[in-house]
C-alpha cells in the first residue's frame, strides 16, 4: 500500500483544496478535441495529468507509454499490485511541491484542464456483479417485498448474496438513462410499458487488477491485492419490474437496461487512511470467509435530485461506505470460492448502502416505502418514484486533517422511454 504523506502538497493551484490533492491521484482515461486519442490520466485539481505524454517525456520510468496510451485501464491494471504502487510513488514525486515538473517547459502540455477533456469509460468491463452487503437495505427490501416479521433472508448473514449483472449496460455517467419499458404487474396479468416505479441505486464499485485462475479461490487474506480501485456506481431499477421478475432467479431485465458509473478510479491506496473497521459477524461465518482486520473506509455518500422543471437540487440521501455487512476483501473471496475466475477490468458493486436514519437510505424504494410515503423536494415537487427530466447526482468524500479525497461526479438525467412498436 502506498499512503501519501498528508503534509504534501501538489503544485498545482487550488488542487489542495480539491476532492483531487496530491493524496488521492485517480486514475480516468481521456481525450482532448487537440488530441483525440483516449488515453490514461490522473486527475489533480481541476486539471488531467496526460500519463502517456509524460512516459513519452521521460518523466515515467515504472510504467511504459504503450500501458499509458491505450484507451482503457486495463493494461495498465494488468501490470499488478507492485506496479501499481511504484506508479503512484512516482506520481506523487511529480506532482508535488519543488517537482522540476512545476518548471518543466512543456508542463502546460502535460497538464490539461479536466473543462477541456472528455471522459470515457475506464475500463472494459468483461463482467459485473452486483452484491447486497448492506444489511440496512437488505432489511428494508426485505420488509417492503416479502415479510416483515422475517426480512433478512435465513442465509443472508452466511453468504455474500450477488448476482451476474449485465456488463454491456454499463455506462459512463452522463449518458441519458432511458425510462425502460417492461412486464408491469396487475391484477389481470402483466402489461408491457414504460416502468412507473423507475429508481436509483447509491453503490460503490470495485474495479478488479488481476486475472485470477480458473480453479482457484483468492484467499480472503490476498483479496485486497486484486483490487485497483473504487467508482461510484448507480443500479438503475425498475421496481414493479423487478418484483414480478425476480423469483427464483434474481433480478433480470429489471437491472439490465442501464448502470452508471463515475470517471474517475480512486486508488485502494488513496483510501487507506479512512480505514474503519467492521464490527465482528454474528454468526460466525464459514473459514473461507473468516478475515483479519475485517474493514471498510469511512466515506461519506451524498445524493441529489433535481427535477427537470427545477433550477436547484434537493439533497436526498447521505450515507457510507462503513455501512456494509460484508467487505470488499469477503466478496471477492466469496465470488472466487467456487472456482470462478475473475478478471482485470471485472466491476462488483457493493449493493446498495443504507445507513440506519431515514437520511442515510439509498433508493428510493426505502426512502418512500415503495411510494406509499412521497419525498419532498426543496422546490415543493413530491417523488415517489423518478421522473423523466430528473437529474440525480452522486458524490463521494472522505475527510481527514483538511484533505479531501473525493470521486468526483457520477450525474445522469432520466430520458422518457422509447414507443417499442405494439402488435
Ligand atoms: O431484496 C430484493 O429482492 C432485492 C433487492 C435489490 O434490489 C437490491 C439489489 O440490486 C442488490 C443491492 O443493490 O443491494
Ligand atoms: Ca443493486
Ligand atoms: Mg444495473
Amino acid at each position: 500500500m502506498h499512503t501519501i504523506d498528508f503534509a504534501l502538497r501538489a503544485f498545482v493551484p487550488g488542487a489542495q483544496d480539491s476532492e483531487f490533492p496530491l493524496q488521492n491521484l485517480p486514475y480516468g482515461i481521456f481525450n482532448t478535441a487537440r488530441a483525440p486519442r483516449p488515453r490514461v490520466g490522473v486527475a489533480i485539481g481541476d486539471q488531467i495529468l496526460d500519463l502517456a505524454a509524460a512516459a513519452q517525456a521521460g518523466l515515467l520510468v515504472s510504467v511504459s507509454a504503450d500501458a499509458l496510451l491505450q484507451p482503457t485501464l486495463n493494461a495498465l491494471a494488468a501490470l499488478g499490485r507492485a506496479r501499481w504502487t511504484a506508479l503512484r510513488a512516482e506520481l506523487a514525486a511529480l506532482l508535488q511541491e519543488g517537482s522540476p515538473l512545476a518548471t518543466y517547459p512543456q508542463a502546460t502540455q502535460l497538464l490539461v484542464p479536466q473543462a477541456e477533456a472528455r471522459m470515457h469509460l475506464p475500463f472494459a468491463i468483461g463482467g459485473f456483479t452486483d452484491f447486497y452487503a448492506s444489511e440496512n437495505h437488505a432489511y428494508n427490501c426485505g420488509c417492503l417485498f416479502r415479510d416483515p416479521a422475517n426480512a433478512l433472508p435465513p442465509n443472508w448473514k452466511h453468504i455474500p448474496i450477488g448476482y451476474n449483472g449485465r456488463a454491456s449496460s454499463v455506462m459512463l455517467g452522463g449518458a441519458p438513462v432511458v425510462r425502460p419499458n417492461g412486464q408491469l404487474p396487475g391484477k389481470e396479468g402483466p402489461s408491457w410499458g414504460p416502468t412507473q416505479s423507475l429508481d436509483f441505486e447509491l453503490e460503490i464499485g470495485v474495479f478488479i487488477g488481476r486475472d485470477t485462475e480458473l480453479g482457484q479461490p483468492l484467499p480472503v487474506a490476498q483479496a485486497q491485492d486484486a483490487i485497483f480501485g473504487v467508482v461510484l456506481l448507480n443500479d438503475w431499477s425498475a421496481r414493479e419490474v423487478q418484483r414480478w421478475e425476480y423469483a427464483p432467479l434474481g433480478p433480470f431485465q429489471a437491472k439490465a437496461f442501464h448502470t452508471s458509473i463515475s470517471p474517475w478510479v480512486v486508488p485502494l491506496d488513496a483510501l487507506q487512511p479512512f480505514r474503519v473497521a467492521l464490527p465482528p459477524q454474528q454468526p460466525t461465518v464459514l473459514p473461507y470467509l473468516q478475515q483479519a482486520q475485517r474493514h471498510s473506509y469511512d466515506v461519506q455518500l451524498s445524493v441529489s435530485l433535481q427535477p427537470g422543471t427545477a433550477d436547484r437540487a434537493t439533497p436526498i440521501s447521505c450515507s457510507n461506505l462503513q455501512h456494509l455487512y460484508w467487505s470488499f476483501e469477503q466478496l471477492i473471496a466469496h465470488h472466487t470460492g467456487s472456482g470462478c475466475n475473475l478478471r482485470v477490468g471485472d466491476l462488483l458493486g457493493t449493493g446498495t448502502i443504507s445507513g440506519t436514519d431515514h437520511d442515510a437510505l439509498g433508493c428510493m424504494l426505502e426512502m418512500t416505502r415503495n411510494g406509499q410515503e412521497p419525498l419532498h423536494l426543496l422546490t415543493g415537487e413530491a417523488r415517489r418514484f423518478l421522473e423523466d427530466g430528473d437529474t440525480l447526482r452522486f458524490s463521494a468524500q472522505a475527510h481527514q486533517g483538511g484533505i479531501r479525497i473525493g470521486f468526483g461526479e457520477l450525474c445522469s438525467t432520466v430520458a422518457p422511454a422509447v414507443a417499442y412498436p405494439q402488435g
